[in-house]
């Protein structure tokens, strides 16, 4: 694997024996029929089907992305940190009345030839995508278009066995693409609902295929020395249990990482936060996010990591090597000016990161310091799938189930609930 990790105050030693043991429990974990996020892209024809539905529309220079939570936050992330084109994304992923105001409007004023609708909904039912599903069936009947029409324009990505949207992909006869019954929505973005707006951006579905296929044996390696996987597990388990700290600040230095940080909030949030544990005794544990990204968040919220309670961990990521950079020189006659120009702003970013990083050492916050060479399709996907196994392995740790979701039923009950009283 091409993540490089250091540990803060230090790695947590991790035997060969213990590493046999959780590579054990974690190959339970990821063989089981329910939990296959870690081999559905060695699926091929998840590949081909996607590469065959984007020649089909390969032409539309507008990509209208609608869904909420695991259904669009995994595509989010890819094509802010990796758009080569200058296809137009929208993503659909709220419902706020206002927000949807602006992106019909903008709508509006495009060719629909030029669109293509993507709706992702692993379930298939969730309210926030059928009202966008709606709205947007409005908007095509106000320029003529007819539902037998609607297959020009929509893709749909949905469980396969198990979803109202095939009901729908039957009747409108509209392209469909598999999001796997056994992958759950939060571990989605190696799949077609991750595939398929990679290849509008521009880009490289291979590479982002094989950055995760690489990473595969190196996950799975039972050296405790060389295992980061395990390292990390352990290291957030016992700050957890010793320390208290359950609090995890993902912080990549990049503004083109920085939706990874909204992406594994979910991921992390959802799949840990949970009351009770696999033998149903109440626990309430978790390991709250907080989204950061630097060198911004230094002007924010650092203040509060370096002196405010010590409850936290850290997720530092560092992009080794920016693929734009820029001379600081200058000339103005400033102090603060003349002490940058001999610099590039990548050292900037460089000594800031690092700086932050000591400081935050020196006030005993614990860190783990995650280094990939470059932003580009390998590393991405071999930090989706290393974040993924995470979170997957600290369920184990914290003895739940870290694949359901049961807290956010009860809200979608009561909200039907109040919607009929209306
Ligand atoms: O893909 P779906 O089924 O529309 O679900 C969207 C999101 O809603 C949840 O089920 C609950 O928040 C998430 O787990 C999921 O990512």
């Amino acid at each position: 694997m091409s993540l490089s990790f250091k540990f803060f105050p230090e790695r947590p030693n991790v035997s060969n024996d213990l590493a046999a043991t959780k590579i054990d429990i974690f190959k339970g974990i990821i063989n089981n029929a329910r939990t296959q996020f870690f081999y559905t892209f060695n699926r091929t024809e998840l590949e081909t089907t996607t590469k065959t539905v984007y020649q089909k529309f390969s032409d539309r220079k507008v990509f209208v992305h609608v869904g909420i939570g695991g259904s669009s936050l995994g595509p989010e992330m890819m094509v802010s940190a990796l758009q080569k084109n200058d296809t137009k994304f929208i993503f659909i992923n709220n419902i706020d009345p206002e927000e949807i105001h602006s992106q019909m409007n903008f709508l509006k004023n495009v060719e629909l030839k030029d669109c293509l609708f993507y709706f992702v909904s692993k379930s298939g039912g969730t309210a926030e995508t059928l009202a966008a599903l709606a709205i947007i069936t409005q908007l095509l009947e106000a320029r003529g278009v007819r539902p037998s029409e609607y297959k020009n324009y929509f893709v749909f990505a949905t469980d396969p066995v198990k979803s109202e949207l095939l009901t729908l992909a039957r009747e409108w006869d509209i392209t469909t693409l598999e999001v796997p019954s056994d992958v759950g929505g939060r571990f989605t973005a190696l799949t077609p609902v991750g595939f398929l707006p990679a290849l509008f951006a521009g880009m490289d579905l291979d590479l982002f295929i094989k950055g995760a296929k690489d990473a595969q044996a190196d996950l799975l390696s039972t050296d405790g020395s060389t295992n980061e996987l395990l390292a990390a597990a352990e290291f957030l388990y016992h700050l957890k249990e010793k320390k208290g700290i359950s609090q995890t600040v993902f912080m990549p230095y990049s503004s083109k990482l920085r939706s990874l940080s909204f992406w594994f909030t979910q991921l992390w949030a959802e799949s840990l936060g949970k009351k009770k544990n696999r033998k149903g005794e109440m626990i309430n544990v978790g390991f709250t996010p907080i989204v950061g990204y630097g060198a911004t968040d230094q002007h924010s919220q650092v203040q509060l990591f370096m002196e405010g309670p010590n409850d936290k961990a850290f997720i530092i990521v560092e992009v080794e090597k920016f693929a734009h950079d820029f001379p600081l020189h200058s000339v103005l006659s400033s102090n603060n000016l003349s002490k940058l120009s001999t610099f590039s702003l990548s050292n900037l970013m460089k000594a800031e990161m690092e700086g932050t990083i000591k400081a935050l050492r020196e006030n005993e916050r614990h860190i783990i310091h995650v280094k990939i060479a470059k932003n580009d399709e390998y590393h991405l996907a071999q930090l989706i799938l290393f974040f993924e196994s995470l979170t997957a392995l600290m369920g184990d740790y914290l003895m739940i189930d870290p694949f359901d979701q049961p807290g956010v039923e009860a809200g979608k009950i009561y909200a039907f609930e109040f919607l009929n009283q209306l």
